[in-house]
């Protein structure tokens, strides 16, 4: 077929497509937080022809948002969509919110939640973005969202989602936890785009210590990449963390099945590989010599995995579950172990099986016996 007879055929086709009505059209979102991710879900919900609140403590910035359509502290080169309307007023921003995204670093969540309760309602969806864990009892951020709130409709937005690249609208994909059809679905209709894809998944503890426990492995990412190690040393790497982070979920209630997927093993895969994660910088920072005190703050922003550290390795340690890079980093973080000498010791741990979700060679062999032709 010639090009100038497509050509008209092609025109059609867009013109159909820009006719399809946004499907957030009419839902109200509301992002709290005024940060880089916060920024980049608000602007994909106002894509998606929501109605697009965002909450954010500082009025300078709100109003920059608000009349630049930039966020320049956070995404400096990014236009965000001019439809997302910033306030420093929680009940202002909460008002006509059907959905209520928060990506508050964990330290703040629990005050922030604290101090949007009062303009909450019960029926509006809440859903964590935060890849942390509070210290106190080990929580997880949508807990902390179901203890301040008691709420029915709760969820996790968690997957490879650096949020510069979202701001590019580069193609990517992420995962709704909940055990709430409604949210899920929900969630998928206010973010899913031609740019951003929402799978679904309920096993929210699984999505949501996937997102937090892969931040310890970044940093070590970075470490070994400021050492100059190579790329069979970041596979070892990533997929030995992929044992161990599955090993400790599993323990603690995840589906294994989780860590195959985007907020698993996809997010394991772009923290331990880009700059752009904050946690790989912090130890690409400490791989160049640098103490955790300078590496933070060279950073500037909050790399949640530092502390995840600290509360893993306690955690670990408490249930007694086998996790050497999670004690190797813990020495480099808090005891000033020196990097090249950690990445040593850890060679000489004890060689393990390869994959521990599978059938050990016995239970094979029994089956088999069990099989009515088995020789
Ligand atoms: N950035 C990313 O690529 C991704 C981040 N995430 C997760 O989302 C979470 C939030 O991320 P992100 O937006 O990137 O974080 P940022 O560090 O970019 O921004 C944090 C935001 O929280 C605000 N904040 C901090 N403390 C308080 C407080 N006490 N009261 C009110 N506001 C507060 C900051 O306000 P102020 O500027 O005034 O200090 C800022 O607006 C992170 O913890 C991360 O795990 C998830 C996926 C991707
Ligand atoms: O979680 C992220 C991408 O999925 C971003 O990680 P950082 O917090 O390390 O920037």
């Amino acid at each position: 077929m010639s090009a100038s007879s497509s050509t008209p055929r092609r025109a059609i086709r867009d013109r159909e497509i820009r006719e399809v009505p946004p499907q957030a059209a009419g839902l109200g979102v509301c992002v709290l937080g005024g940060g880089s991710f916060g920024t980049a879900i608000a602007s994909i919900a106002a894509d998606n022809g929501a109605a697009v609140t965002q909450w954010m403590r500082d009025a300078t910035q709100a109003h920059e948002v608000n009349t630049e359509h930039r966020n320049s502290g956070y995404l400096p080169d990014f236009a965000i969509n001019p439809g997302v309307r910033a306030t420093t007023n929680m009940a202002d921003a909460l008002a006509e919110a059907e959905l209520v995204c928060v990506a508050i670093p964990s330290k703040a969540f629990r005050a922030v939640v604290r101090q949007a309760r009062e303009h909450l309602r019960e029926g509006q969806i809440l859903i964590a973005t935060t890849k942390g864990i509070e210290s106190e009892g080990f929580t997880l951020m949508s807990e902390v969202l179901e203890e301040e709130t008691g709420f029915t409709h709760i969820g996790v937005l968690s997957g490879p989602n650096l949020a510069a690249e979202i701001a590019q609208r580069q193609l990517t994909a992420t995962v709704v936890a909940s055990d709430d059809a409604y949210t899920r679905a929900r969630v998928q209709t206010a973010f899913g785009c031609d740019y951003f894809r929402v799978y679904a998944s309920n096993d929210r503890y699984g999505v949501e210590l996937g997102g937090a426990l892969k931040n310890i492995y970044a940093i070590a990412a970075g470490m070994a990449a400021a050492l100059g190690m190579g790329e069979n040393t970041r596979a070892m790497l990533m997929t030995r963390a992929l044992a161990e982070m599955s090993r400790f979920a599993v323990a603690k209630g995840a589906n294994p099945m989780t860590f195959l997927g985007l907020a698993g093993v996809g997010d394991l895969i772009v923290t331990c590989s880009s700059p752009l994660s904050r946690n790989y910088r912090v130890g690409f920072a400490l791989g160049e010599g640098r103490t955790l005190e300078q590496a933070v703050e060279v950073l500037g922003q909050v790399a949640e995995g530092v502390n995840t550290v600290r509360l893993v390795q306690e955690e670990s340690k408490r249930l007694g579950i086998y996790m050497p890079l999670v004690s190797g980093m813990a020495q480099v973080l808090f005891e000033g172990i020196d990097p090249h000498h950690m990445a040593r010791a850890l060679m000489g741990s004890e060689q393990s099986s390869d994959v521990e979700f599978v059938l050990s060679r016995e239970s094979v062999q029994q089956a088999r016996h069990l099989e009515p032709d088995a020789s």
